[in-house]
């Protein structure tokens, strides 16, 4: 039997969360572009994007200092307003106008929008205005994706008293991917995965990563990546990995089988 076209289910779409480091935000090539086009005929993607060298550029400018704790940046009072609008008011817009010139509609969002990030302080004695995302709003994330929008999230959250937060870009992918159960969650980066002593590592688990980060082999901007891949797969997330703008680089695995 045939079933006419408004009885049809809809057929069950994949979601992808991508993670877009501030390191390679200048570098997207048309070959991502044109895969990211590929992908979405199949799947439901969500960007996330982060902004660490334009957030450095803007506080060199304005005479402000800062300081990270494995790989987090402290984020003072003064700071705040600034880091937001930079990632709010400059990087955000930049890339969804990079979408959009390679004919994919998308729509840029922060965490205020539609209480798509419900946040609170991570540890403000510590870090300062840096938040935790407590809730997001998937609903909304779902519905932009059926009306074909592609939703580019600039890594801010906004406190039940409407303070904005800096978070952590990789925390904020590694949240929604969770309350998505996302099928896939890339961390795409300045570099083909994770890299220890010059080797290039495809595959990689929790035991390892916390091993290397205890010898120093893993560093930076590197340990929040790191960290939150971990814990995406711990909760399930199917496939997750780090990797260049080709795609290629490292695949985190609950636990690798050792041959
Ligand atoms: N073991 C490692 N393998 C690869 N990169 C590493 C490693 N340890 C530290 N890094 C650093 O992490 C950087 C990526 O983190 P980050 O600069 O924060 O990127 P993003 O802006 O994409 O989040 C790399 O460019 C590299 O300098
Ligand atoms: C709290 C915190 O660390 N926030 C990050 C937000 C930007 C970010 O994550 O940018 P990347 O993708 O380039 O790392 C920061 O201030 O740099």
């Amino acid at each position: 039997m045939t079933m006419s076209k408004s009885t049809q289910p809809t057929a069950h779409k994949k979601s992808i969360v991508i993670k877009l480091g501030g390191s390679m935000i200048n570098n997207l090539s048309e070959v991502f572009f044109r895969q990211l086009e590929k992908m979405q005929q199949q799947s439901h993607i969500v960007i996330v994007h982060g902004g660490g060298p334009a957030i450095n550029e803007a506080l060199a400018n304005s005479g402000q200092t800062f300081e990270k704790i494995n790989g987090i940046r402290v984020t003072p009072e003064q700071s705040i307003d600034l880091i937001a609008s930079t990632l709010i008011g400059q990087v955000n817009p930049y890339l969804v106008g990079e979408f959009q010139s390679f004919g994919i509609q998308a729509i840029g969002l922060n965490g205020a929008d539609g209480h798509l990030l419900k946040s609170d302080y991570l540890d403000q004695a510590q870090y300062g205005f840096v938040g935790k995302v407590t809730q997001v709003n998937t609903a909304m994330l779902h519905d932009l994706c059926e009306v074909k929008l592609l939703p580019v999230v600039a890594c801010t959250g906004m406190t039940d008293d409407n303070q904005l937060l800096n978070i952590n870009g990789d925390d904020v992918a590694a949240v929604i991917a969770k309350e998505l159960h996302a099928d896939e969650l890339l961390f795409v980066t300045d570099i083909e995965g994770i890299q220890i002593q010059h080797e290039k590592i495809t595959e990689t688990d929790q035991g390892e990563i916390e091993y290397w980060i205890e010898q120093g082999y893993i560093y930076g901007g590197m340990i929040p990546k790191v960290t939150a891949a971990t814990n995406c797969v711990k909760l399930g997330i199917p496939i997750v990995r780090i990797v260049g703008s080709s795609l290629t680089g490292t695949t985190i695995v609950r636990e690798k089988v050792s041959i």
